[in-house]
C-alpha cells in the first residue's frame, strides 16, 4: 500500500488491489473503503503504524471481527472501523461515541490526526516519523465517515452480533445514538442506579418541622455565624444533609473542608439526639483518590474539628465523632495486587454509614462504580471537589458532570423553601428552576475563596481562565507584576527563542526568581499570615547538604531532616503541559539537572544522587508507596565496611503517608516505577499543593492544553504562581479550549 500527496488537500491512497481513493475531500466517494473489513483493517493498520491509534485498539475491533466471524456473522466494515474507534475514545478518557458527534466533525471529536505527543498514550512525532518517514498524510477519519450518516451506522451496528442495547451480552452497546465498551457501559449504569438510589431515599429531614430538621436547623446556626452575605457553606451543609447522595463543589479555598466538618458535626448532631439511633454516632469514612490528596486533606481536617463548637451542639457531639484520618480509596475499598476487583463490593460492603471522598474529579467511572458498588444501600455518599479541575486520567469526568448544572443551582420552590426554613437563608430568584431534577437539589457550589485575598492574581487569572478569556487587562498585570503573587516571567515577548526560554526557566527553577515579584515578595500577609518570598529547588538543595547529622546522629534526627527537606522541597514544583520534547517533563527535567551541577547544588545528573526528587508513578503495595507520593534522595551513613566503619549509602526518603511525621526510608534498589520531579505534568499534579509553581506553556498548541489543564496548573499554587510560555498566544488558545468527554451518565440522571 503506498500513499502519494497531490496537493494541500488531496490525498491519493492506493490499496493495493488496482483500487485508489483520494482523501481529505468531501465530494470523494470514501466508501469503498469500508467496502470490506479487509480494507477497513488495512487502513487501520497505518493509522496504527503512524500511532494514530493504538494496537489495543485495532486488536479490538479484530477480536470483535473473530468473535462475529466464530458466529457465523461477518462483520459490517463500519461496526469493525466503530469498534477500533470506541477503543481509540476510551483510552482518550471518554466513556463512549456520541454517533452524532463522531459524524458532526469525526476529526476535532477522535483528536485525529494528532497534532502533537500529548501524553503517554499518544504518538512521539519521532515515532512517528520513523514509522511513517515519506509522509505523514493519511486519510482522515473525517474523509473516511463523510458519507457516512447516523442511519448507516446505527442500522449496521444495531444488526451486528457484536452490538445490543444491554439486554443481552454482547461486547458493544448502543443506547440512545451512543456506543459504549460493555465494560464501561455497565460502569456508568452502576454509577447511575446508585445515585438515583441514593436520591429516592426518603430523608428524615424532609418536613423542616420534623425532629432530625429541626436539629440540623440548630446545629447549623451553631456552626455558622449569622452573616450579612448568602452563606454558601451553609446552604451546602443543609443539602447535603438532607440526601443520601451530595456533592459540594468549589474551587480553590472556598472551604470544602471546613463544609464538611460542619456538615459532619452536624450528622453526629442528628444521630446523637435521633432516638432510633439510641445515642449511636455514625460510621463515618473519609477518602481520597491519591495518597497526595489523602495527606493533604488530613492536615487541615484535622485542624477544622479542632476548631468545632462542641459543647454547644446539640447530639453530645465530641472530637473523636469527627474522624480525621484520611485514607486512599485504594486502601479503603481494599485493592488486590494483580487484580482490578476489590475486597469490598456487594457482597462484603463496607461498614460505613457516610463516605466522603475529596478530590472527587479525579476519580474515573471505574473506580466510582466499585465504590457504589462497596457501599452498603442506606450509607450516605458526599463528593467533595473543584468540577472546574482536570477530568480523572481514565475514563470519566464523573464529578464534573454532576456538576454541570451547579452553577445555576436549579433548586426547585420547594428546596428553595426548605433551605429558608432550615438555614434562615433566601436563595436568589436565580438559582430557583420549577424544572429542577432530583440531583439538582443534591449538588451545592461554594462560591467564595476565602484562602485568598482581594488583590490575590491567583485567584483573578484561575477565575478568568475558569471564564474562557485572559483579557489584555489580566496579561499586562501579569506581565507588570501588578498582583501580589502571579508574575508571567516572559510575558513582554510573544515568541522566546527556545534555548534562552529553557534556560530562564531553569534559572527560576533554581531561585524562584524573588525579585521579578512584586515588592521582591516580601512583607505578603495573607490570613494573618506572613509569608516568606518565594524560592526555587536551592532552598532545599542548601538545606540538605547543610546539615550536621553524622553516623551518631539518632535516627529521628535524621527522619526531622528528611520531613522539613520534603516540606521545603514543596515550596517550588515546575508544572508541564507536555510530557515530550523540550518544553515537556522529560526535556525540562533533564535541563535543570544540568543546571543544578553547574551551580553544584547535585554532583550529578544521571541515576541516583543526593538530592534527586522522585515521583511514584504507580502504587506498590509491597513497599506502601501510592502512585503521585514524592521521595527524596539522601546520602546516609547507616550502612558498615567490613571491619565496622560507618559507610555512606543513598536511601530515599517518602513521608510514611499515615499522617504522623514518619519517613520511610527505602534503598533504591527497592523502587520499580519512577522519575525524577523537577518538572511533573499538570495532570500528575492534581491533588497535590505547591507553594509556588511555574507553570510552562509550550511554543505551539496540542491537543492537551485545555482551560481546564491551564486552571489546574494554576490553582496547584497556595501562595506564588509563575508562568513562562513558548509562545504567549497558547495561553490564550488553551484557555479557548475545554475538554468535552463523551458520557451518558448526566442524562441517564436527568431521566429520573
Ligand atoms: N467561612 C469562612 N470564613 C473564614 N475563613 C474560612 C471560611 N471557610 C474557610 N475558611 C478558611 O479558608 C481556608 C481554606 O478553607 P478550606 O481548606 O476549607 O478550603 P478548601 O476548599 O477545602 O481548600 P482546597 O482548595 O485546599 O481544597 C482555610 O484557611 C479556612 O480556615
Amino acid at each position: 500500500m503506498s500513499r502519494t500527496r497531490n496537493n494541500e488537500h488531496q490525498i491519493t491512497m492506493d490499496l493495493g488491489d488496482g483500487h485508489t481513493v483520494e482523501a481529505s475531500n468531501p465530494t470523494v466517494d470514501n466508501s469503498r473503503l469500508l467496502a470490506t473489513v479487509d480494507k477497513t483493517d488495512a487502513l487501520l493498520e497505518q493509522w496504527q503504524q503512524a500511532e494514530w491509534i493504538r494496537p489495543l485498539d485495532l486488536g479490538f475491533a479484530r477480536l470483535i471481527r473473530d468473535l462475529s466471524e466464530e458466529q457465523g456473522e461477518p462483520l459490517h466494515p463500519l461496526v469493525f472501523l466503530l469498534a477500533a474507534l470506541i477503543s481509540h475514545q476510551v483510552g482518550r478518557g471518554h466513556v463512549c461515541i456520541d454517533l452524532a458527534t463522531l459524524l458532526d466533525d469525526a476529526d476535532a471529536t477522535l483528536s485525529l490526526p494528532p497534532e502533537e505527543p500529548s501524553n503517554e498514550a499518544q504518538p512521539r512525532v519521532d515515532n512517528l516519523n520513523q514509522a511513517m518517514p515519506l509522509d505523514l498524510n493519511h486519510l482522515k477519519p473525517a474523509d473516511l465517515l463523510a458519507r457516512i450518516s447516523l442511519q448507516d451506522c446505527v442500522s449496521a451496528l444495531s444488526a451486528s452480533f457484536a452490538v445490543s442495547d444491554g439486554t443481552r451480552m454482547s461486547p458493544l452497546i448502543l443506547t440512545e445514538g451512543r456506543l459504549y465498551l460493555r465494560r464501561l457501559w455497565r460502569y456508568e449504569q452502576r454509577i447511575a442506579e446508585g445515585i438515583l438510589q441514593r436520591l429516592a431515599l426518603p430523608s428524615p429531614m424532609a418536613k423542616p418541622d420534623a425532629p432530625a430538621a429541626r436539629t440540623l436547623s440548630q446545629a447549623l446556626n451553631t456552626l455558622f455565624a449569622p452573616s450579612e452575605d448568602i452563606d454558601y457553606q451553609k446552604l451546602a451543609c443543609a443539602l447535603a444533609a438532607r440526601s443520601c447522595f451530595s456533592v459540594i463543589t468549589g474551587g480553590p479555598g472556598t472551604g470544602k473542608t471546613t463544609t464538611v466538618v460542619k456538615l459532619l458535626a452536624a450528622l453526629q448532631a442528628i444521630a446523637g439526639e435521633s432516638p432510633e439511633r439510641a445515642g449511636r454516632k455514625y460510621r463515618i469514612r473519609l477518602a481520597a483518590p491519591t495518597g497526595k490528596a489523602a495527606a493533604r486533606l488530613n492536615e487541615s481536617i484535622a485542624g477544622a474539628a479542632n476548631r468545632l463548637p462542641f459543647s454547644e451542639l446539640p447530639g453530645q457531639v465530641v472530637l473523636d465523632d469527627i474522624p480525621t484520618k484520611v485514607t486512599t480509596l485504594h486502601r479503603l475499598l481494599g485493592s488486590r495486587p494483580d487484580s482490578r476487583k476489590f475486597r469490598h463490593n456487594q457482597d462484603n460492603p463496607l461498614m460505613v454509614d457516610i463516605l466522603v471522598i475529596d478530590e472527587a474529579s479525579m476519580v474515573d467511572v471505574d473506580l466510582m462504580a466499585s465504590v457504589f458498588d462497596a457501599l452498603p444501600a442506606h450509607a450516605q455518599l458526599i463528593l467533595l471537589g473543584d468540577k472546574d479541575q482536570l477530568a480523572s486520567v481514565d475514563a470519566g469526568a464523573v464529578l464534573g458532570e454532576l456538576c454541570q448544572r451547579a452553577k445555576a443551582g436549579h433548586y426547585t420552590p420547594n428546596t428553595a423553601a426548605w433551605l429558608a426554613a432550615i438555614t434562615g437563608i433566601q436563595i436568589p430568584e436565580t438559582l430557583i428552576d420549577t424544572q429542577g431534577h432530583a440531583l439538582d437539589q443534591a449538588v451545592a457550589m461554594l462560591r467564595k475563596s476565602y484562602r485568598f485575598g482581594e488583590g490575590s492574581g491567583i485567584r483573578a487569572v484561575s477565575e478568568a481562565v475558569n471564564g474562557g478569556a485572559v483579557d489584555n487587562f489580566m496579561r499586562q498585570k501579569m506581565r507588570q507584576a501588578e498582583f501580589d503573587d502571579v508574575i508571567w516571567l516572559n510575558g513582554h515577548t510573544q515568541k522566546p527563542e527556545l534555548e534562552s526560554a529553557l534556560d530562564h526557566i531553569c534559572q527560576h527553577a533554581i531561585t524562584g526568581t524573588p525579585e521579578a515579584f512584586r515588592n521582591a515578595g516580601k512583607g505578603r500577609v495573607v490570613n494573618g499570615e506572613v509569608l516568606l518570598p518565594p524560592v526555587g529547588y536551592r532552598h532545599y538543595l542548601e538545606m540538605m547538604r547543610d546539615h550536621n547529622l553524622n553516623a551518631d546522629s539518632p535516627r529521628e534526627a535524621w527522619d526531622a531532616l528528611a520531613l522539613r527537606v520534603l516540606n521545603a522541597f514543596n515550596d517550588f514544583q515546575i508544572l508541564c503541559a507536555l510530557r515530550r520534547g523540550p518544553w515537556g517533563v522529560e526535556g525540562l527535567n533533564d535541563r535543570v539537572a544540568q543546571h543544578l551541577l553547574s551551580e553544584k547544588l547535585i554532583s550529578r545528573t544521571e541515576g541516583w544522587y543526593p538530592g534527586r526528587p522522585v515521583l511514584v508513578t504507580g502504587n506498590d503495595y509491597n513497599l506502601g508507596l501510592m502512585n503521585g507520593d514524592i521521595g527524596i534522595t539522601f546520602r546516609v551513613p547507616w550502612d558498615k565496611t567490613a571491619n565496622g566503619d560507618a559507610k555512606d549509602t543513598l536511601r530515599v526518603a517518602f513521608p510514611s503517608g499515615d499522617s504522623s511525621e514518619g519517613i520511610r526510608w527505602i534503598s533504591p534498589s527497592r523502587l520499580q516505577q519512577l522519575e525524577t520531579v523537577y518538572a511533573m505534568t499538570v495532570h500528575k499534579s492534581q491533588g497535590s499543593e505547591f507553594i509556588h509553581t511555574c507553570l510552562v506553556l509550550p511554543d505551539r498548541l496540542s491537543p492537551v492544553l485545555t482551560k481546564e489543564l491551564v486552571y489546574t496548573g494554576i490553582t496547584r499554587a497556595r501562595h506564588w504562581f509563575s508562568l513562562i510560555t513558548g509562545d504567549a498566544k497558547v495561553l490564550q488558545d488553551s484557555v479557548e479550549t475545554q475538554v468535552v468527554r463523551a458520557s451518558g451518565l448526566a442524562q441517564r440522571l436527568s431521566e429520573d
